[in-house]
């Protein structure tokens, strides 16, 4: 069935999947924040400033935020994570009652919030959430992907899965709204360990090591938030760390490697427009796992690394010579 779709945040991801579901045949408004990229995708059928160089499908049409209007039932949302609570403050009348699905990974410094709990503080609407391995790139190229798609209802699950799954995107529905989430903003911060491990000329062996040792982080913490186990070895745990840690298209992998050479952090986030959410999800996280009282060694030391500029290879010196312990812990 066709339905009429608003897309919010008209980012690299936003516009991926806008794109994804014109493709899918439905009705979809991009509504993004910059004039110049309407302007490129209705003129041009391309996001020329986050999506450079790949042809849109033709029926997708954009507007500003402003623009939004009451017309949509279902909306999805690409906003990053710092922005989301004020953007959602805007349009809080407009969303409420709707069936709402959340694309953005991370979670917010302010108030320590994953996305789903700024929802569930702002608005009042039907809460589904999108993650997994899924480059905007690779996507918008039309490659096979596979995503999870969690809701607390499982029809509304069921709704999305059909809506966008087609024969280059394939969904997985579970309940599981905390795991999927708490995955998909943790493995950001694991993928800039692995970037700086790169960057220092660490090898192989050590890339492995963190992102195994990530997930037990990852999983540490999602379990005290409430998330199933079997979450973290799925799509948006294991699934979207291995590709984020290993993938050369991930933001926050290359922040990573420039922050492994010896750039700092400001030149590297001055130098683009793009977000890379575990830059900011790392100061969050850092502070959620002192007061749940969480080991997360790698965590922290990404963000000594960034808020308090420790040398990176200390900090991996640092990691190695902790007390000795059992793996299983
Ligand atoms: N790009 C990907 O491959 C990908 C894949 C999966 C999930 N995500 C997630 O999607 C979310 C959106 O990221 P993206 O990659 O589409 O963005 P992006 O990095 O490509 O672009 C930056 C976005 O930030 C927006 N922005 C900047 N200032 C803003 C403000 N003051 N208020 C509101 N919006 C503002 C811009 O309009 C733009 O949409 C993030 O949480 C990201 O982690 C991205
Ligand atoms: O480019 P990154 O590092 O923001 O990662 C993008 C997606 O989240 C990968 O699933």
């Amino acid at each position: 069935m066709q339905e009429k779709i608003a897309v919010i945040g008209g980012g690299s991801w936003g516009t991926a999947l806008a794109n994804l579901l014109s493709d899918n045949n439905h009705d979809v408004s991009l509504y993004v924040l910059e004039e110049e990229v309407k302007e490129s995708i209705n003129k041009k059928h391309e996001n020329s400033i986050f999506l450079k160089g790949i042809e849109l499908n033709k029926r997708l049409k954009c507007f500003l935020f402003e623009e939004l209007s009451a017309d949509f039932d279902k909306i999805l949302w690409v906003v990053p994570t710092q922005f989301t609570r004020d953007t959602l403050v805007k349009f809080k009348e407009l969303l409420n009652d709707k069936h709402v699905i959340v694309a953005t990974k991370g979670i917010e410094i302010k108030h320590k919030k994953f996305v789903h709990e700024i929802f569930e503080e702002v608005v009042n609407v039907k809460l589904s959430v999108l993650s997994g391995p899924s480059f905007a790139k690779e996507v918008a190229l039309r490659k096979p992907t596979a995503v999870s798609i969690a809701s607390f209802d499982n029809s509304e699950a069921k709704l999305w899965q059909r809506i966008f799954s087609n024969e280059y995107f394939r969904c997985y529905t579970l309940d599981d709204v905390v795991g999927v989430e708490v995955g998909g903003a943790m493995k950001n911060v694991i993928a800039i360990a692995t970037g700086i491990s790169d960057g220092l000329g660490f090898g192989n062996n050590a890339r492995a090591g963190i992102i195994t040792r990530g997930l037990r982080e990852i999983t540490r913490l999602g379990l005290k938030m409430g998330g199933k186990l079997e979450t973290f070895m799925g799509l948006s745990g294991m699934g979207d760390l291995v590709l984020t840690c290993t993938g050369e298209l991930s933001r926050n992998r290359t922040v990573g490697i420039r922050l492994g050479k010896g750039e700092k952090i400001e030149e590297i986030t001055e130098s683009t427009k793009m977000i890379a959410e575990g830059v900011y999800t790392v100061k969050a996280a850092y502070e959620l796992a002192k007061k749940l009282e969480i080991e997360m060694p790698i965590t922290e030391e990404v963000y000594k690394i960034i808020y308090e500029s420790k040398d990176p290879q200390e900090s991996f010196y640092d990691i190695m010579r902790r007390p000795l312990k059992e793996e299983n812990i």
